[in-house]
């Protein structure tokens, strides 16, 4: 028996054995222990048939009388527990409720009935409390088989010198009818098994059905709704036991019944938007018919509100990482007064208008600001109004309904303020939005509602708008390219970002941020800058702002082998920038010169910082990314001797 396995002891041929417990794991085997010799042998029933027969207790007890009614002799009808399930009242007056348990368990191994003349006599009987003054004369044990295991038996006992020879000469005759009694019993369980299997089948669907967030509905053929889930009863705001037995039409309106039903294993989607009790409704609704031999017997139906379909979406989707205030770098006077104000207008509802040169920031900023609000929880959902066709960019916004394009998507597409519904929208570019579009977002802004391209009917919308430009908007609005109403709709909160060329003192700080970020995401063990690459960064004018260094800094992390970046590893146009700068500001040398003096440098540090190794020289070409042959030429150039 292995470890740990409950059990229980008995008799079986004269030797001891163990049982295992009926709640034990441990199912198909039972282990007799005899004496010191082990023996294994398979009794799968040992698990779960247990309460068969208690189940049909009642059953079981009108059996026992009529056996006793019928034969004139006393019954007992145990389980395979050998627990008494029923019993003639003779029998229980006189023996109670003991079972020999040695007999039965040869019952189940055997599967076979059992004649015992001499009960009480009889070696199984050896440690039973009855042993020797048994007051049963002859004894006749039946098994009861159900699904080709044994899940308990019935015995005829006769307490009597007449009884038991009855016993005796009618055995056969009576071990037909009990075998018959036994069919009877088995004929209940199967019933009463299925009616159970019934029963936790249909509450594993209820608890199914009610599990799922979207609102489902079972409807008969024509429509009537013979099950939902509390989900859809909350979405109509009605109780389960209200919806049962209306038309599902009283609660989908617009529900095409006979279309659905036509269909084969086929589902029809689509959005309704309807108004019921004063409630606007905008949901996506799926169903199905359900057909048996080519019926219709019912239809489900799913449904669930759209606002919420989208932010699921957007959950799921990850349209973005969350940054807070903390993931903006930069500490120097400037920064600290721009992140102020965010900070303190992240809460309001008005429009925030980020200008700024391209790379400054603008979307980390409204990325912030949204996740700063209350809107958190809802979608930030960010459009770039200049990298998309303006013949693409009105439907991206505003969403199109089904049929209004050619090869359009079936059911239509929601735009991007549905999607942010409840929560932001970050227009960025907002500068290259064609004309006739900024007519139509003023009147967004202004009405609080959008209609989709090719529908008249209106959604109510509440987004925040985050617009940014890197353009210079007051010019355009002069030059009639942008219009003054729009400008300012939009213009209502402005946050000006300062290029990183006016905020140098950062630069340390983004270089630190970066190194840290690249290192871990490149797996590289660099961990700080030289002086001379730093300088080099910190003279260099940032065009490209932040992004340009963040790119210039991933590049660095790649190339370099050494534990800090140097000047080497920075991308060529900042070392020729560098060089020219220096160039302006110092002496007029030819350009060609001022790069040769810088790798003759590079070349020369890189040789003191390997002159112990033995393989300085492919050290250094490996470091400068050039082959050996091509260091020996540089150091031909550059009249170089190694010592
Ligand atoms: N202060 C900052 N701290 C850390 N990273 C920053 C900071 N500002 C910008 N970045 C990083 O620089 C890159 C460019 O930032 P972002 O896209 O927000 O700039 P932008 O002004 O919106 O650019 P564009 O005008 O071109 O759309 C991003 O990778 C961003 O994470």
């Amino acid at each position: 028996m292995p470890k740990g396995v409950g059990g229980k002891t008995g008799y079986f041929k004269d030797k001891l054995y163990l049982i295992l417990n009926s709640d034990t794991q441990y199912i198909s085997e039972l282990t007799f222990v005899l004496d010191n010799d082990i023996l294994i042998t398979t009794y799968p029933h040992w698990r779960n048939n247990m309460t068969y027969l208690m189940d049909i207790q009642a059953d079981a007890q009108r059996v026992a009388n009529a056996i006793n009614a019928a034969l004139g002799l006393e019954v007992t009808i145990s389980d395979s527990d050998y627990n008494l399930v029923a019993s003639s009242r003779g029998y229980f007056s006189s023996k109670g409720s003991v079972l020999n348990s040695s007999f039965k368990a040869e019952l189940f191994r055997s599967q076979k009935p059992i004649i015992v003349e001499n009960p009480g006599y009889h070696p199984y009987c050896a440690d039973c409390s009855w042993a020797k003054k048994c007051p049963e004369k002859a004894l006749i044990l039946t098994p009861i088989i159900f699904r080709g295991q044994v899940i308990g038996d019935i015995g005829l006992t006769s307490f009597s010198e007449e009884q038991k020879n009855k016993i005796l000469n009618y055995h056969n005759e009576y071990i037909e009818f009990l075998n018959q009694m036994g069919e009877f019993l088995t004929v209940k369980i199967a019933e009463r098994a299925v009616h159970n299997e019934l029963l936790i089948f249909s509450e594993k669907l209820v608890n199914a059905i009610n599990f799922t967030e979207e609102g489902l509905i079972y409807t008969d053929s024509i429509g009537t709704i013979t099950l939902c889930n509390t989900a859809a009863a909350q979405l109509f705001n009605m109780s389960s036991n209200e919806m049962r037995g209306l038309n599902v039409i009283n609660v989908l309106p617009s529900l095409p019944l006979k279309k659905i039903e036509s269909l084969d294993n086929e589902t029809w989607e689509s959005e309704l938007i309807f108004t019921r009790q004063n409630r606007k409704y905008h949901l996506l609704v799926s169903a199905r018919s359900i057909k048996v031999k080519q019926k219709v017997e019912a239809l489900i139906i799913s449904a669930r509100d759209m606002q919420e379909v989208r932010q699921f979406v957007y959950r799921i989707g990850g349209t973005g990482k969350l940054y807070s205030f903390e993931d903006i770098i930069g500490n120097c006077q400037s920064m600290r007064a721009v992140k102020d104000l965010a900070k303190e207008i992240a809460n309001s509802v008005s429009t925030v208008l980020l200008l700024g040169e391209t790379g400054t920031g603008k979307e980390l900023f409204a990325r912030a600001i949204h996740c700063s609000s209350s809107r958190h929880n809802k979608p930030f959902i960010a459009i770039n109004c200049g990298a998309i066709p303006d013949t693409l960019l009105e439907s991206e916004l505003f969403g199109y309904e089904d049929g209004t394009f050619t090869g359009g998507r079936h059911g239509g597409k929601p735009g991007k303020f549905e999607m942010a519904n409840g929560g932001t929208i970050f227009l960025d570019e907002i500068g290259d939005l064609p004309l006739y579009l900024q007519v139509k977002l003023l009147r967004v802004i202004q009405e609080k509602e959008i209609e989709r391209l090719g529908s008249s009917k209106t959604l109510p919308i509440n987004v925040r708008i985050i617009a940014a430009t890197h353009k210079n908007l007051e010019k355009m609005v002069r030059q009639g390219e942008f219009r003054e109403d729009l400008y300012y709709r939009l213009n209502v909160i402005p946050i000006y970002i300062p290029p990183l060329r006016e905020r140098a003192d950062d630069i340390p700080l983004l270089i630190e941020h970066m190194i840290k970020k690249y290192s871990n995401l490149l797996s590289k063990n660099i961990t700080g800058i030289s002086d001379k690459a730093m300088k080099a960064l910190m003279n260099y004018e940032w065009p490209g702002n932040i992004r340009e260094l963040e790119n210039c800094i991933e590049y660095a992390i790649n190339i370099e082998k050494d534990t800090v970046i140097n000047l080497s590893s920075l991308p060529s146009k900042l070392l020729q920038k560098t060089i020219s700068t220096n160039c302006e500001k110092n002496d007029a040398k030819p350009f060609r010169e001022k790069i040769d003096n810088v790798e003759k440098s590079e070349i020369i540090t890189l040789l003191e910082k390997y002159k112990d190794m033995a393989n300085v020289k492919e050290k250094v070409a490996q470091e400068l990314g050039i082959s050996r042959a091509t260091l020996y030429r540089r150091l031909r150039k550059y009249n170089i001797v190694i010592k």
